[in-house]
């Protein structure tokens, strides 16, 4: 079977790679799968594309191989789009997306309802050794709940309606969030990488 190795370290988004690359006939490899310790990367860009750029081009440096990374985000029109890159370490170090969660609902307890609009973004970067590493940016639109429900999914799922549904992300499930993601809508116009992987 071929195999991509995904350079992240977060559970949510491996599942999710493992379901959206098996259509491809394609082992999805996450950083939680090696053996091989590797290094934190610092997300230290000040866009997507950066923060991406970082970790595919670190891990393929290290490894020597085609490496994948997903830098992704939630961007509220109401906060400015806030919390965008930050959105992992919203709420302070360490990462927890319990206490994210609860400061998007504080800063957001007085906006109304058609003023909740935000889209949940990302960006897909593949470094393979010596070559120049390519992008690809998705999008997924919706609004912010005024609480959270449903216990699918990761990070800011139980607050994000997407547009056409009236369940959160964390209500619908995986097998609904795949056809409708920023991250299978940033996957798709890779196919013609995908197909050629070898
Ligand atoms: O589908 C999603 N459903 C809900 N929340 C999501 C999603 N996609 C990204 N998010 C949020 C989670 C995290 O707060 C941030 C990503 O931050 P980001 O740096 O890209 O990932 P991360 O640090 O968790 O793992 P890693 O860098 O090892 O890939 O956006
Ligand atoms: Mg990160």
């Amino acid at each position: 079977m071929k195999e991509i190795i995904i350079a992240t370290k977060n559970e949510g988004k491996a599942k999710e790679f493992k379901v959206l690359f098996e259509r491809y006939g394609i082992k999805a490899t996450s950083l939680l799968d090696l053996e091989q310790e590797l290094p934190d990367i610092e997300e230290t860009g000040s866009t997507f594309e950066e923060n991406s750029a970082l970790k595919s081009e670190g891990i393929a440096n290290i490894l020597q191989i085609p490496v994948m990374a997903d830098d992704s985000g939630l961007v509220i029109d109401a906060l400015d789009g806030e919390p965008g890159i930050f959105s992992a370490r919203y709420a302070g170090e360490p990462k927890d997306d319990k206490k994210n969660i609860v400061k998007v609902l504080e800063n957001l307890k007085d906006v109304p309802t058609e003023e909740r609009t935000a889209r949940f973004v990302c960006v897909l970067s593949v470094s393979i050794p010596g070559e120049t590493t390519i992008f690809k940016k998705g999008y997924c639109e919706g609004t912010i709940a005024f609480e959270e429900k449903g216990s699918h999914g990761f990070g800011y799922d139980p607050i994000f309606i997407p547009d056409g549904y009236n369940q959160t992300m964390a209500e619908l499930g995986p097998g609904e969030k795949n056809k409708i993601s920023h991250r299978r809508n940033a996957m798709v116009q890779l196919e013609d990488w995908i197909q050629n992987l070898r």
